[in-house]
């Protein structure tokens, strides 16, 4: 049985965070586990409050994890304060963890901020160091980088921008582009593109947390981090091509499609 844990906040909707990853897991027969660094009140139409974890109870719960179940991949999603970063950096460095997939989450689809502004330079030089992968979408990948990004092109240079501060692969998902939805891994001065056609459904509340989770699933499998997108983007593929139509807004995916 491999072990995943996801750091990330909470969606009591059911859609994204936690409970996109811990579906995500279950999905893939895996043994999913969780340290929550926020609650957040919020559903398909969008985020009405959030109440962050202390960095205490986020270091209790990581002792919790690992002094018992060592996991074998790590997912970190939403982490909103420098706080709770630097928290959660010093407890994955004591641990050792590996395979470390980073969703550098920064603003929900519906346009709430879910990272602080003075966190972002922590995040980029406390958390990113130690992540195998990080799977910014457009919007994270311009603030990262610092370039506008409005085509394909775009997404390359921000890639190289960012590779200058950060070794390991970088993947910018391409959902908020408006003619299709490919994704751009680039690694160890090459781009691989993840070709694919936007699927006409609207329902699209956390892709983000799902393909992230879904890579971490497949690293601890052994694949290879290539490997690992591929296997997700079906994963991805199949959850939003069921067309699971919940919620008066944007809604979720069916993280089961495949049990
Ligand atoms: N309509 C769509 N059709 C196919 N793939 C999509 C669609 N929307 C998003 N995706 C995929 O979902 C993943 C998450 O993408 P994106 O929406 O950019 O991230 P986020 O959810 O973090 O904002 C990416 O692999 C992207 O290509
Ligand atoms: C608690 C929480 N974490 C992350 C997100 C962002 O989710 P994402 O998969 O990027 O999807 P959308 O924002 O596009 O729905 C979130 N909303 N809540």
């Amino acid at each position: 049985m491999r072990k995943i844990l996801a750091i990330a906040g909470s969606d009591c909707s059911g859609g994204a965070g936690i409970q996109a990853d811990l579906k995500t897991i279950t999905s893939h027969k895996m043994y999913g586990m969780s340290v929550i660094t926020a609650l957040t009140a919020q559903n398909t139409t969008g985020v009405f409050g959030v109440m962050e974890s202390t960095p205490d109870f986020a270091a209790k719960q990581l002792d919790a994890v690992f002094s018992d179940i060592y996991p074998d991949a790590v997912k970190i999603g939403m982490v909103s304060s420098k706080t709770l970063i630097e928290v959660i950096a010093e407890k994955l460095a004591e641990y050792k963890a590996k395979n470390i997939v980073l969703d550098p989450v920064m603003i929900s689809t519906s346009g709430s901020k879910l990272l602080n502004d003075d966190a972002i330079e922590t995040l980029k030089y406390k958390l990113m160091p130690l992540a195998d992968i990080i799977t910014p979408n457009i919007p994270e990948a311009e603030c990262l980088s610092g370039i506008k990004i409005k085509n394909k092109q775009d997404m390359e240079e921000a890639a190289l921008k960012i590779s200058k501060n950060f070794p390991g692969h970088i993947l910018i998902k391409g959902g908020h582009l408006e003619d299709s939805s490919d994704d751009l891994l680039f690694h160890d001065g090459m781009f691989s593109w993840y070709n694919h056609e936007k699927i006409k459904n609207t329902n699209t509340h956390g892709t983000g947390c799902t393909l992230s989770s879904a890579i971490a699933c497949s690293l601890a499998d052994g694949f290879t981090v290539a490997e690992s997108i591929f296997n997700a983007k079906n994963y991805l593929t199949g959850a939003l091509n069921y067309n699971l139509n919940l919620g008066k807004g944007r809604g979720p995916l069916n993280h089961c499609w495949n049990i």
